[in-house]
């Protein structure tokens, strides 16, 4: 089994996201977050970049004591003398030099010739290695450099004392094949590969890094870079959760094991995302909000029968509390049955299923059913079941400034449907008196709430009547429709007030035999 070590940029190439500016101090939060999760080198920052970057590589040097603090730098002797100054203090100081070695970029950016390069390569490495006890080189845009001229520059920089060889795909363009034979190439045309620790360091243009980072160690890197969540320069980098989780749950495959403390990955990345203020997108893998998330009834099914059916990572592998079953449209009896009793309610089979058809009309209409709506809900449906008359339609005609109407249609309990339709000043009072004429009711409406329980433009309405007949009976309707609730609340009391009616009818008759 290989050891594969992870070099964290979080701190500098992250930080390189358009956008993303933290300071000292959020720094060095991320960097005491990083060493729990067990990072074996965190790049801190380019000490020669700011003198801001330079304070944090230095503050970070002196606090973290179990991984090795890197500073970035060109290949300058300004450069590698600041990153020295930064990381004096540090227990394991680590430089990292860098520079192009594309034909693109050496004839249009750095203006020098193939010759210039390696000399600048053996100048700085040697200089680095003489102040610093590890030293990284870097050949950026290395995957689109002749294959030949980069073996000779990563040659030259092992010969001249780099400890480690990284291989970047600075433009994200390489693609895994290619990325692996790449190293495989270097592997037979360095001849000192023996010597350094190799490297790869992917950006995600074409969405490929986390697979081109998982082909270079298949290829032989025994170093992978990257940042928590994916954030850096354009799309960003590899997102290092993401390989650590891979080489873990696919060892049998990559035959790979690392120092990383998995369980550390979520708060990890939730604190990367607070403090860069770059938004973990639902959908990502291992981190994201929907990773272990199940919405559809056959899979939430599979997984109440046994996780393993539709998960490959278990939740708390990565610090994540639990899976999440989500109940909306697709949702079946089992996970609406589970969730239920889960907050509290054992309900009948009768009960059930008249809760999960309304439960099924209600996710029609939102995204998301919460556990407030389930408790709103069942509030509803439970009241409904032993009563007298149900509502079974409602039509409401609104006319600006007039008489409103509304036709209403209730079943008894017998089934029998009975039918009316009545006008009034307003839609809820011509609701109420069709009701009145089919219920051959004589009461008085006297309090009439309404509040909204759920939140959002979607939230259910929960509607509370009195009403004063044979006694005084309350009543109460939920619904998605506050003129639907109305009229649940009220054929609800008026169930009550009849109920009562026919109990004094009752005695009424016994006492006068
Ligand atoms: C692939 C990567 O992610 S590399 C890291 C990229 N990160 C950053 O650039 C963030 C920090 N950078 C900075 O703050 C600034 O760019 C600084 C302080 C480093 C340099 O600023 P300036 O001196 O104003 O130069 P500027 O950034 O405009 O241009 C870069 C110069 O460095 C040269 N250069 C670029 N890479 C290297 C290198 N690896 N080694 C030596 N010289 C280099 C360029 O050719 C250019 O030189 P020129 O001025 O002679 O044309
Ligand atoms: C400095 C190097 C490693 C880099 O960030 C890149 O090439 O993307």
């Amino acid at each position: 089994m290989k050891h594969i070590q992870f070099m964290d940029t979080t701190l500098r190439d992250g930080e390189q996201s358009a956008g993303v500016n933290l300071n000292p101090q959020e720094k060095l939060q991320i960097a005491k977050q990083l060493e729990r999760l067990g990072i074996h080198v965190m790049e801190a920052g380019f000490a020669s970049a700011s003198l801001g970057d330079f304070q944090s590589v230095q503050e970070i040097g002196r606090v973290i004591q179990h991984a090795s603090v890197m500073s970035l730098a060109r290949a300058k002797e300004s450069d590698i003398r600041e990153a020295y100054e930064a990381l004096k203090g540090a227990v394991a100081p680590r430089l990292h030099i860098f520079i192009a070695t594309s034909d693109i970029h050496l004839k249009y950016k750095l203006r020098m010739s193939r010759l210039e390069v390696l000399a600048s390569i053996r100048e700085s490495v040697k200089l680095a290695k003489s102040l610093f006890p590890t030293v990284q080189f870097s050949a950026e845009d290395a995957t689109r450099t002749e294959h030949a001229f980069l073996a000779q520059a990563l040659e030259e920089a092992i010969r001249c004392g780099a400890d480690v060889v990284n291989i970047p795909d600075t433009v994200g363009y390489t693609n895994p094949q290619e990325y692996l034979s790449l190293f495989r190439y270097m592997q037979q045309h360095v001849p000192s590969y023996e010597k350094a620790i190799f490297s790869c360091h992917c950006h995600d243009d074409l969405g490929l890094a986390v697979a081109n980072s998982l082909a270079a160690i298949e290829g032989g890197a025994l170093q992978v870079e990257g940042t928590i969540n994916g954030i850096g320069e354009r799309a960003g980098n590899a997102a290092l959760e993401e390989i650590a989780v891979a080489l873990r749950i696919r060892e049998d495959h990559y035959k790979a094991q690392t120092n990383l403390v998995l369980k550390e990955i979520k708060a990890t990345s939730a604190l990367v995302s607070r403090l860069t203020g770059m938004v973990v997108p639902k959908n990502k893998a291992i981190v994201g909000a929907n990773a272990f998330a199940h919405e559809s009834g056959i899979h939430q099914d599979g997984v109440l029968k046994e996780a393993s059916t539709y998960e490959i990572i278990s939740p708390q592998l990565v610090g994540e509390e639990q899976n999440k079953l989500v109940l909306g449209k697709h949702s079946g009896r089992h996970a609406f049955t589970e969730r239920m009793k889960e907050i509290g309610y054992e309900l009948t089979e009768e009960e059930r299923d008249r809760a999960f058809r309304t439960f099924k009309q209600l996710a029609d209409r939102k995204k998301e059913v919460t556990e407030e709506d389930l408790h709103a809900l069942i509030l509803g449906e439970t009241s409904l079941v032993h009563q007298p008359y149900e509502v079974k339609h409602l039509q409401a005609h609104f006319i600006s400034n007039g008489t409103q109407s509304a036709t209403v249609v209730l079943e008894d309990a017998n089934g029998n449907v009975l039918e009316d339709a009545a006008t009034g000043a307003g839609s809820i009072e011509a609701i109420y008196n069709a009701i009145d004429r089919i219920l051959q009711l004589n009461c008085k409406l006297v309090d009439y709430r309404i509040q909204s329980i759920t939140q959002g433009q979607d939230a259910l309405a929960h509607v509370h009547v009195e009403l004063e007949g044979v006694t005084r009976v309350t009543g109460f309707g939920v619904a998605q429709d506050v003129l639907e609730a109305s009229a649940r609340a009220y054929v609800h009391a008026a169930g009550k007030l009849l109920k009562r009616s026919e109990m004094d009818g009752k005695t009424n008759r016994m006492l006068s035999r």
